[in-house]
């Protein structure tokens, strides 16, 4: 399958890119970037994407990406940080503008009379068509490359976000692009099939955006789309099956959205009757979840469902612990222990596989799969625990869904036939409310929160307001507040409310609620949660904050 690398500079669109290309139907994966390329990472890659950064290229902290990558004879396209710093490996000079180039602006460019003679054939002209308003996406994708027209000059709404600019072009490079206000916008190689833009057509607001990127993909890449969630699935039998054999595998399954999904694929892809799934009531689930889950996993013709109740194992692993991260080792090291413990019970023998459904992001968040540069923001149970870290050396772990975003997974789902209402589930991490009672877990506090929890989700369910949200729940604050009922002084506990909206979980907005909904909501807690005396609703973004409080 055609493949475009993504070379991440730490721009906060640099996941766009990806999405967009992968939108087109080409698999795109993402690496740090300054991670070395080798081999093995250029496999199947047909041209490779700089990504835009915070940082300055003549800074100290802008990373360089390996120089291979100049001497490939692949296609390159910078964007933003990624031109300048083809621009500044390649000779040519980058320095900070007087006046930074935010947001919405216009570029101009003409096409040459003899786009033929540059970028080394055709992928000039297949790259320009991107911006001719003239060529339909359509055509862009189809298998003989689209053309602009020699010395056509288009102009369009580009989306910026620089404080510097282009001073003197690299070597080799021409200028055909430029901003309104005169900056160097559309750069193209004089011979090798190399391209650059100022500007971010990766965001939806950039007039063309998706088509410039399909001109490099596949006017300039030759890609052929590829990527779909069936061939997905024919890719995971394949490679599954030469991988695992006739042995069993066992599949943690929480019943969210990723793990469930996977069962679905595993089941599948696999032989139904090697498939072993198991659910851990850690005691730090939502109220009734067990029941619920239950059901849904008998619906997905599971042979061997296995429940495992370890509720007071947890809660005893989270005694006296007020640490984050302290809390997700313990937990992250429980489940794998209990695991262990249940499949010697089980009597699966030593060639068994051990399945998780964790996705792409939670291998970016945990700091894995990525460079030397990636930050632990927090210790994902399923990836930071040392136990598992030991058994994905080992190969002994399977994750169908570690290339995918959260958005695919559900549409998987779908096509694997997955209820609706399980499809559309709000995400759940697997420490669950031991990350939602910040400072030390109790059960009299678990018992707290999962009340105040349903009573939330339910008012949004029954508002319409619960698949407008991308995530929602409660969270017990670790502080007491004075309060009055029945003319009696209560001294109970605060709690947050949170509710955002994102595409992915890297980054997420403040649910913009209607005051009237977060005002009977709140009532509606107190009054009937007695331990609850205070509700707060929670208006930060990621970044700065998390979407989880720990
Ligand atoms: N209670 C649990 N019992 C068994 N496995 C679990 C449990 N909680 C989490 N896991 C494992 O950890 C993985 C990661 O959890 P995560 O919450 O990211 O995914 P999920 O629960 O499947 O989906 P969602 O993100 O929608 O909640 C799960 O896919 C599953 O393999
Ligand atoms: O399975 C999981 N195990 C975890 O340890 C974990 N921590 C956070 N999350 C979920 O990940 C998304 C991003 O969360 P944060 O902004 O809090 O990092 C949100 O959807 C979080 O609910 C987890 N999921
Ligand atoms: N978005 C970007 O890639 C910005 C690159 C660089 N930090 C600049 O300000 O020009
Ligand atoms: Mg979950």
């Amino acid at each position: 399958m055609d493949k475009i690398l993504i070379l991440d500079f730490g721009s906060q669109t640099t996941q766009l890119i990806g999405r967009r290309i992968r939108e087109l139907g080409v698999y795109a994966e993402i690496i740090p970037g300054d991670a070395a390329v080798t081999d093995e990472t250029l496999a199947d890659v047909k041209g490779i994407i700089l990504s835009g950064s915070p940082e300055s290229v003549y800074s100290p902290d802008g990373e360089v990406p390996d120089q291979r990558i100049y001497s490939l004879g692949l296609p390159l396209l910078g964007i933003c940080y990624g031109i300048q710093r083809m621009t500044v490996d390649n000779g040519g000079t980058v320095e900070a503008l007087p006046e930074r180039e935010y947001g919405s602006l216009e570029v101009n460019l003409t096409v040459p009379d003899d786009p033929g003679k540059l970028a080394g054939g055709d992928a000039a002209a297949a790259f320009f068509s991107g911006f001719d308003g003239t060529v339909p996406l359509d055509a862009i994708r189809g298998s003989t490359a689209a053309k602009s027209k020699p010395g056509a000059s288009f102009s369009i709404n580009s989306w910026m976000s620089h404080g510097d600019t282009i001073t003197k072009l690299g070597r080799g490079f021409r200028q055909f692009g430029t901003s309104l206000h005169g900056a160097p916008a559309v750069l193209v190689h004089e011979e090798r099939p190399w391209f650059g833009v100022q500007f971010h057509p990766e965001v939806t607001h950039n007039e063309r955006g998706t088509e410039i990127i399909a001109g490099f993909v596949f006017g300039v890449c030759g890609c052929k789309p590829g990527w779909s969630m069936e061939q997905y699935i024919e890719e995971v039998r394949a490679s599954l099956g030469q991988r695992v054999g006739a042995n069993p595998v066992l599949l943690l399954i929480s019943g969210g959205v990723d793990s469930t999904v996977a069962g679905a694929l595993l089941l599948k892809t696999l032989n139904p009757d090697q498939v072993h799934l198991m659910y851990m009531d850690t005691g730090l689930m939502r109220k009734n979840e067990t029941e619920t889950v239950r059901v849904n996993l008998e619906r997905l013709g599971a042979k061997h469902l296995h429940i495992i109740h370890c509720e007071n194992e947890f809660l005893s692993a989270l005694k006296g612990l007020t640490d984050p991260e302290a809390k997700r080792k313990a937990i992250g090291d429980l489940f794998i222990t209990i695991q262990e413990r249940e499949v010697t019970r089980l009597g699966l023998p030593d060639s068994y596989f051990l399945a998780q459904g964790t996705l792409y992001t939670d291998l970016i968040e945990s700091g894995k799969g990525i460079g030397k540069k990636a930050h632990l923001i927090k210790s994902h149970h399923n990836v930071g625990s040392p136990l598992v870290d030991a058994k994905r050396k080992a190969g002994r772990i399977i994750e169908p869904l570690d290339r995918l975003y959260k958005d695919e997974v559900r549409s998987l789902g779908r096509i694997l036939g997955i209820d609706e209402d399980v499809v559309r589930r709000h995400p759940f991490p697997g420490p669950g409310l031991g990350v939602r009672i910040l400072g030390e877990v109790t059960k009299e506090k678990c018992d707290i929160l999962r009340d105040a929890d349903a009573i939330y989700i339910e008012e949004l369910k029954k508002r319409g307001l619960y698949d407008e949200i991308w995530q929602a729940f409660a969270v017990l604050l670790p502080i007491r507040s004075v309060g009055v009922a029945g003319d009696v002084r209560k001294y109970s506990w605060v709690l947050a409310l949170r509710a955002i909206t994102s595409d992915d979980g890297m980054t997420a907005d403040v649910y913009p609620f209607s005051m009237k909904d977060l005002l009977e909501i709140s009532t509606l807690i107190t009054n009937t949660v007695t331990d609850i005396g205070r509700v707060t609703y929670d208006i930060s973004s990621k970044p700065p904050a998390t979407i989880e409080w720990e």
